[in-house]
């Protein structure tokens, strides 16, 4: 029989960046490069390192190049950066940062667009265009969030089909993938599914990433119905750290921890120590002065145990 679970490439880390730029407290540079370096021993194939915008917008990542010069980069481990446009591409891949891999975030409403990048879809879309083109030119690939896939702060509802244009925008300008975000946590198996159906009418499946925030605790639920569809990659943080800071209320991501065990139980190996990763959300939380939000890194904790 066909298993649909046998497709999964891997799991993309994003709590350095994802994760950490909510924090209203700067973080120290060293205690973010210890967090990645950490990460890196773990299995895990991709680490979100930082973003490459301005700091004036997300203070805590104005030490993006510092953080990128400072990591000590495994091979077979991919470590993306957030570059919103060509001012942030150029500064990402300059010697200073030697990104070899970066991410530009789009979204699916119009309002989202303007509160976190300051530019309508169309504009942004222009400026990714940019980025896309420079990349080819140099051989870095590009992966294209859609925010706002399952649910917007300010609008609500978004229509599957918007996600699915936006989505296939970025996809023929070269992103190599397309990570579908539900930025803060609405969605349903049900708006999951739907959404996911309009947007493989325009995009190979093997193209497709997902990126749940927990907020509604429907994160792993609606990872796997992604999952089941065939969907292929999925986002998420150490000790479910984060939030957006243009999706007011909305938590972090879904816990790396969380996935990985519900992988496990899949009988899906994704090479990822759920281990190492538990300790390294714990030195993260430690760090933080928080509570891990990783229902197995709480129940680990509480029992003792790690099945
Ligand atoms: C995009 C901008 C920069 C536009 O911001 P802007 O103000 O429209 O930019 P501008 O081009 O008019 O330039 C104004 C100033 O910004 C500077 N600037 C311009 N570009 C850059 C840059 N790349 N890096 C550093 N500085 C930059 C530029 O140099 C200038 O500086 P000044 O002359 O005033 O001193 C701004 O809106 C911004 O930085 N936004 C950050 C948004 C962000 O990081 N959001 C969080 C990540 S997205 C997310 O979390 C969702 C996701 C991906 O996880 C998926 C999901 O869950 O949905």
């Amino acid at each position: 029989a066909f298993n649909f679970y046998s497709l999964i490439q891997g799991i993309v880390e994003v709590g350095p960046r994802d994760g950490l730029q909510n924090e209203k407290v700067i973080v120290p540079t060293d205690i973010k490069i210890e967090l990645i370096n950490r990460l890196s021993k773990t299995g895990l194939p991709a680490i979100e390192v930082t973003s490459f915008v301005s700091s004036k917008w997300v203070p805590q990542m104005a030490d993006h190049k510092e953080v990128m010069r400072g990591i000590e980069r495994h091979p077979g481990v991919q470590y993306p950066v957030l570059t919103p446009n060509l001012q942030g591409f150029h500064s990402a891949v300059s010697i200073a940062a030697g990104a070899t891999e970066v991410s530009v975030f789009g979204a699916a409403s119009e309002s989202f667009s303007k509160m976190n990048i300051n530019c309508s879809i169309e504009e942004s879309i222009e400026k990714f265009e940019e980025i896309a083109k420079s990349a080819r030119n140099m051989d870095i690939p590009v992966r294209g969030y859609v925010s706002c896939a399952l649910g917007c702060p300010y609008e609500g509802n978004i229509i599957p089909a918007k996600v699915a244009e936006v989505s296939k925008r970025l996809y023929s300008m070269g992103c190599y993938e397309i990570s579908l975000g539900d930025t803060v946590g609405v969605g349903t198996p049900g708006s999951m599914k739907r959404m996911l159906e309009a947007v493989m009418k325009e995009i190979p499946l093997s193209a497709l990433a997902v990126h749940c925030h927990d907020t509604y605790g429907q994160a792993l639920a609606n990872i796997l119905t992604a999952i089941q569809m065939g969907v292929a990659v999925v986002d998420s943080s150490v000790a479910g750290l984060g939030g957006c800071p243009y999706a007011k209320g909305a938590t972090g991501n879904v816990a790396t921890e969380d996935v990985i065990y519900m992988l496990n139980g899949l009988g899906i190996n994704t090479g990822v120590n759920l281990y190492t990763v538990m300790e390294t959300g714990n030195f993260i939380c430690t760090a933080l002065n928080k509570k891990t939000n990783s229902k197995v890194a709480q129940a680990s904790f509480n029992t003792g145990t790690i099945h």
